[in-house]
């Protein structure tokens, strides 16, 4: 999200949580200022979650002691003691294009969940790449999928993984950071059908 606005419209659509991009090349990053303000307009019970990727330590201080966001999501190559070290929950994001996912598993036990995206590791997410959804999963954490999902393909992931949740950027985007209020809210319906069909 880089808007107040688009995150409320996701929020009341029935997001359960919203991303925040803290990563300079990325054009959905934003800036301290424009996170806080949008953290401070979500509505109760939605958690901000602020993404990073191979960013330095300070670099994440400085943004958790401006920005309230309940969780963390690391998309880099960041070590265990990296992430564990702020004192919030995170989450481990893996590329799954050559990426393993039961190393990652193994070395973040710690880790809320773990973020499967589409794109190969070192790269950043957002990139609209969808994975083999059919490759086995290590079943040690929470899922999250990501990477390339859309209306017209959310349910066949929901369906094959079985994820804790999916999350999706650009399939919901009329440009790069900026979201489709029609897409966002076909989105959500879909995945709330899914999951009432599959009986979770
Ligand atoms: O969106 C970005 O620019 C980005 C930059 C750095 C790390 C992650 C990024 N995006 C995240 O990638 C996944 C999947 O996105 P998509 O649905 O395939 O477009 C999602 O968590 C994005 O927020």
């Amino acid at each position: 999200m880089t808007t107040p606005e688009d995150a409320v419209m996701a929020a009341e659509a029935g997001a359960d949580a919203i991303g925040l991009v803290f990563h300079p090349p990325s054009r959905r990053c934003v800036t301290v200022d424009q996170a806080a303000r949008i953290v401070a307009s979500l509505p109760p019970m939605v958690t901000a979650v602020g993404l990073f990727l191979d960013a330095d330590a300070e670099r994440v201080r400085d943004v958790i002691s401006q920005v309230a966001l309940d969780l963390l999501q690391f998309h880099g190559s960041e070590t265990p003691g990296f992430c564990e070290r702020f004192g919030h929950r995170y989450l481990k994001a893996i590329g799954m294009a050559g990426g393993d996912p039961w190393a990652v598993a193994r070395d973040h036990p710690q880790a809320a969940g773990l973020l499967l995206d589409g794109h190969p590791p070192g790269a950043a997410g957002g990139s609209g790449e969808a994975f083999d959804w059919g490759q086995p999963l290590p079943g040690s954490h929470r899922i999250i999928v990501a990477g390339g999902l859309r209306v017209d393909n959310v349910a066949q992931a929901v369906q094959t993984i079985r994820p804790w949740g999916v999350d999706c950027s650009s399939g919901v985007e009329s440009s790069p950071g900026i979201k489709d209020r029609r897409l966002v809210a076909a989105f959500i319906e879909e995945v709330h059908r899914v999951q009432r069909y599959s009986g979770d």
